[in-house]
């Protein structure tokens, strides 16, 4: 029995396309853990899918491998078929489902016909934990782009794969719809062990999907963790950026907020300040009130210097009037 970090492995993996920027994957070390999420976040270009399509075998790597339980994952120059037969890879494009057929024979068509109640069982069973077995009778060309998305989520997990692999699958789907596809994954995850690797251009998204974070840099891997440790301590400005739309101030325009740091750039997320229009120091101007619901993003000015936060009371300040700004925490990076 393998232990779980030799489960799926990505071993000194490179994958350099040619041109002249040398974009890719450099010399990526990734251990996949079993049972869990994993997903890959970056900015645009960074090298998400290309670790996924390594991962998957749908690339061959220049340099190092992949191993699924010690098995050399091949690349299509190796093998006819890439890939592994454990794995299955959705992506946002959902182009091979027969738009003229129903859902459930969409589905079930994947299943041998060896088993006949077997195959209705799991077939029910895949419709019920994606939530669309009222679905089921439906023709795929009458479904919502959503809809399509859980279908073909449905054809992946109906041969019982062992890993999950998601390229962007929520792009399709709003907001409510993605909630509940994402709970509907997590709840198969604890269910049935399955391990499944997701990458987002929307890292936000994932935070709480995910019990791994992998964080792509210009194809390196820059770092990892728990998206509760990488939100609050992250290790680097672009991982703290990447996950919040924080505050960057330089160490000498912090000294305002009564900051006194040692290294250069100080990061303040919105939540860590708080505005206050009583007290001393009511020095920073509401320049812009923007309204989001639950709370609002008040923009701050005082002299050049830019802050934003969040207001838990909306309503409670209007534009031009002045306040205090009292900071919780904040992040110091070189
Ligand atoms: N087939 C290809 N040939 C040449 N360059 C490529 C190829 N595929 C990707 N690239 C380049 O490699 C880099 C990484 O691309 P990749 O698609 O892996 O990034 P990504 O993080 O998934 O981006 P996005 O979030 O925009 O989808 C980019 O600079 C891209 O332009």
């Amino acid at each position: 029995m393998p232990s779980s970090n030799s489960f799926l492995q990505v071993k000194a993996v490179s994958k350099i396309y040619p041109g002249a920027q040398q974009s890719g994957v450099k010399k990526a070390y990734l251990n996949v853990q079993a049972g869990k999420i994993t997903a890959i976040i970056g900015q645009s270009g960074s090298g998400k899918s290309t670790l996924l399509r390594l991962l998957y075998g749908l690339l061959s790597p220049d340099e190092g491998q992949v191993l699924f339980k010690g098995e050399r994952i091949w690349g299509p120059e190796e093998k006819l078929i890439p890939g592994h037969d454990a794995m299955k890879m959705v992506t946002q494009h959902t182009d091979d489902l027969n738009p003229y057929a129903k859902v459930w024979d969409n589905v079930a068509v994947l299943l041998p016909n060896t088993n006949i109640k077997g195959k209705q069982e799991k077939t029910e069973q895949v419709l019920r934990q994606l939530n669309m077995f009222h679905l089921a009778n439906k023709r795929v060309a009458d479904l919502s782009g959503g809809e399509k998305q859980r279908v073909a989520i449905a054809r992946a997990l109906v041969t019982q794969p062992e890993v999950l692999l998601l390229d962007e699958p929520f792009n399709q789907v709003d907001t409510t719809f993605r909630d509940g596809l994402q709970q509907d994954i997590r709840h198969i995850v604890k269910q049935t062990g399955l391990t499944v690797i997701i990458v987002s251009h929307d890292p936000a998204e994932v935070l709480s999907m995910a019990d791994e974070l992998v964080v792509l840099k210009d194809g390196e891997i820059l770092e990892a963790g728990m998206p509760k440790v990488l939100y609050q301590k992250p290790q680097n400005l672009y991982t703290a950026r990447l996950l919040t739309s924080c505050n960057v101030l330089h160490r000498e325009e912090a000294r305002v907020l009564g900051i006194k740091a040692q290294k250069e750039q100080i990061v303040i997320y919105p939540e860590w300040a708080e505005p206050s229009s009583s007290g001393q120091n009511i020095d920073w101007a509401v320049k812009e009130i923007l309204f989001k619901g639950a709370y609002e993003d008040v923009h701050l000015e005082y002299g050049p210097v830019e802050l934003h936060v969040y207001n838990y009371d909306p309503g409670k300040y209007d534009h031009y009037s002045h306040v205090h700004v009292n900071v919780r925490q904040y992040l110091e990076f070189d």
